[in-house]
């Protein structure tokens, strides 16, 4: 029974598994942990753990029948699909200095997998490797995965990081963070996408940035012991703060609750009907599953959740789904995308602001019924600013003549409906026509414009601008008035798979725009690059070439790389802004994702070093492009040479 209802939440995480004993009836142990206990799934040792191929071989002299949990028909091939997880034998140890026990759990971890897939199981939980290498079982596991169904492997790894205060220098080994083992095996294994880790929560936590870093991995379960489990006043389980913040975030993140050993409270016995209720091990004849206060706790945790806001749901679908950017230069945008602009009334709300400020400024307030300012909306669309700037003129009783200049004709054909509709005939002018090339009849007070991608100046604001600031009066103003990008370091192994899925280099060498979720911001974002309007200086250039370092802080450990988080901050008129940077976005606005650049070969981090960033914008008559690249702790190949793979066009 899932965990509760959360409106808009149909994520895996809704469902609590159970790990299980071996015990071969199979049909008794589904009974006891799904319909009396209220878990959705069990994780449960397909094979007897006594069994060992040598073993058996002297003991029988011939292979016999192999001792697994029953045969495949105990189960209806749902039940087994969707309750069971396989757990793979915990003896094995693929990478034993000892050959028997070697050479035996190869075999055993083959035979365990193929039986598993014959079942049509969905997972299988892999042991934890048993030492720092582990190199002969993440060998085993890939040639496994070479030919696997559609099951996923999940590697269970201890939580654990030592924190370097701390840390024995002595015994400053792997084992200090099991991340590292993970990222080895995984590494091993080249980012294959059917492996994933289950993390075992013990009951002391890494420090928050370390645990951080998991948010970027393939995290599919997180089994939590019963010793994580402190204890209430009343005396039944319930975990520490921080325990409690990492639930809410695997919820977050799709991450499965599975509860684990034996139970660690003895609840009192009370009269009152609740207890009675909830502490009664023997309810209708049928004993009550030991582990089920801790499944009504994580329940708990789950039902007291805030339900999604309702952009958050609609946006659902879009999580982790790599998007082009759009061309809206080159391209013409289609309705839709222009329905979607205009339902984002917090960005309309930011630049009406701005233009009242720029409206007062212009006009003091014993000119205002004299004196008209001329503002053009360049790139007006289906004339959202002309409404914004028509209201903020009525909002400071100034006076304006508004041309709305559109280079898409299908757009210029809603504009002049809307001019009719709305009686703007004598105020507002549509011009169709690139504001590159329009000869206008005089200058404009001021320069309404959005053409802003997620990255700022990827969508070619600034030579769009900078060919219609010949428009402009001396004086005049542009809204905005500069605009800034951003990148910083994410961890983003499914962002990772997904391109590297394409399995070509000219994916690796495009941008993505695209609703994070499933990534570890590894170091605050930094400024690129910086667009100022109208632009005054010499150098009109709009080639850009920007270093960066980047220090990740040092009680996140090691980190892995896959690419960059991309954002904008665009300051409209003096302290009006609007953007997507994390630490400064404008909220409840929708109308752009964070754009996503990423590598070709992810770079690991090791605590303590830093990150030596490239990125360049290259501008040819015809197109822009972005080329960007790693040269410290290693060096990548520089990434979009001559904008081979991805560029956007004038
Ligand atoms: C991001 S949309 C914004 C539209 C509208 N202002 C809004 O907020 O909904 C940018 C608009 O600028 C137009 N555009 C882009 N470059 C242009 C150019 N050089 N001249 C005229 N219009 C342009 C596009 O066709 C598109 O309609």
């Amino acid at each position: 029974m899932p965990l509760g209802e959360r409106a808009g939440d149909k994520s895996e995480s809704r469902y609590c598994g159970v790990e299980t004993q071996f015990n071969d009836d199979m049909p008794h142990v589904l009974a006891f942990n799904l319909s009396h206990g209220s878990f959705d799934f069990v994780v449960a040792p397909l094979m007897d753990p006594a069994y060992q191929p040598s073993l058996m071989q002297k003991e029988s002299g011939v292979s016999g029948v192999l001792p697994f949990a029953g045969s495949d028909l105990v189960l209806s091939p749902s039940q087994w699909s969707s309750h069971v997880v396989g757990k793979i034998s915990s003896w094995i140890d693929l990478d034993s200095e000892d050959e028997i026990l070697r050479v035996d759990s190869e075999i055993t971890l083959k035979q365990e997998i193929a039986w598993a897939s014959h079942l049509s199981l969905q997972a299988c939980l892999l042991p934890a490797p048993k030492g720092n290498s582990c190199a002969n079982y993440a060998r085993c596991v890939n040639q496994i995965l070479q030919g696997l169904n559609s099951m996923q492997l999940w590697l269970r790894i201890p939580l654990v990081k030592t924190d370097n205060d701390t840390m024995d220098v002595v015994n400053s080994s792997n084992l200090d963070d099991s991340w590292e083992i993970w990222n080895s095996f995984r590494l091993l294994c080249e980012h294959h996408s059917q492996l994933s880790v289950a993390l075992d929560v013990l009951n002391s936590l890494p420090s928050a940035n370390s645990l951080g870093r998991w948010f970027g991995e393939s995290v599919r379960a997180a089994i939590i012991s019963t010793d994580c489990f402190l204890t209430n006043a009343r005396g039944y389980p319930c975990l520490s703060k921080r325990h409690q913040k990492l639930v809410s975030g695997f919820f977050n993140h799709s991450i499965q609750i599975v509860l684990s050993g034996e139970p660690v409270h003895s609840l009192p016995r009370i009269n009152s009907d609740l207890a009675a209720n909830n502490n009664d091990n023997n309810v209708d004849g049928v004993q009550k599953h030991p582990l089920r206060p801790y499944l009504d706790y994580v329940g708990y945790l789950y039902q007291r959740m805030d339900p999604l806001p309702e952009q958050e749901r609609f946006e659902l679908g879009y999580r982790d789904f790599l998007q082009s950017p759009l061309q809206p230069l080159m391209d013409n945008l289609e309705a839709q995308t222009y329905e979607t602009f205009e339902k984002d009334t917090m960005k309309y709300i930011q630049y009406q602001r701005a233009i009242c400020k720029a409206l007062q400024d212009r006009v003091p307030d014993d000119k205002a019924s004299s004196v008209t300012t001329v503002l053009m909306v360049v790139g007006a669309g289906r004339g959202p600013l002309v409404r914004a700037s028509l209201q903020a003129a009525e909002e400071t009783g100034r006076k304006l003549k508004v041309y709305a200049v559109e280079k898409n004709p299908n757009a210029v054909v809603t504009l002049h409906s809307l001019v009719k509709l709305e009686g703007w005939e004598n105020i507002v002018s549509i011009i169709s026509s690139d504001m590159r090339y329009w000869d206008a009849p005089e200058k404009a007070d001021i320069l309404v414009s959005e053409l802003l991608g997620s990255f700022g100046d990827n969508e070619l604001s600034p030579e769009c601008l900078d060919g219609a600031q010949r428009l402009l009066k001396d004086d005049g103003i542009s809204i905005p008035s500069s605009y800034t990008s951003f990148i910083q370091p994410v961890t983003a192994s499914k962002l990772y798979n997904d391109v590297k899925s394409h399995k070509d280099v000219a994916h690796f060498e495009t941008a993505y725009v695209v609703k994070l979720h499933n990534i570890a911001r590894l170091a605050p974002p930094q400024p690129v690059f910086t667009f100022i309007h109208p632009n005054r200086s010499i150098d009109k250039s709009n080639n850009r070439y920007t270093k960066l370092q980047f220090g990740v802080s040092s009680d996140t450990g090691s980190a892995m790389i896959h690419g960059f988080a991309g954002y904008f901050d665009a300051v409209l008129y003096k302290e009006v802004h609007l953007g997507i940077e994390p630490s400064t976005s404008t909220p409840n606005m929708f109308s752009w994702f964070p754009i996503f650049f990423p590598l070709r070969t992810p770079i690991s981090l090791h605590p303590g070093s830093s990150l030596e960033v490239h990125f360049w914008r290259c501008c040819r008559p015809s197109k822009v492009w972005y080329e960007w690249t790693v040269t410290s702790p290693s060096s990548s190949p520089i990434h979009n040479t001559n904008g081979r793979s991805y560029w956007v066009g004038l």
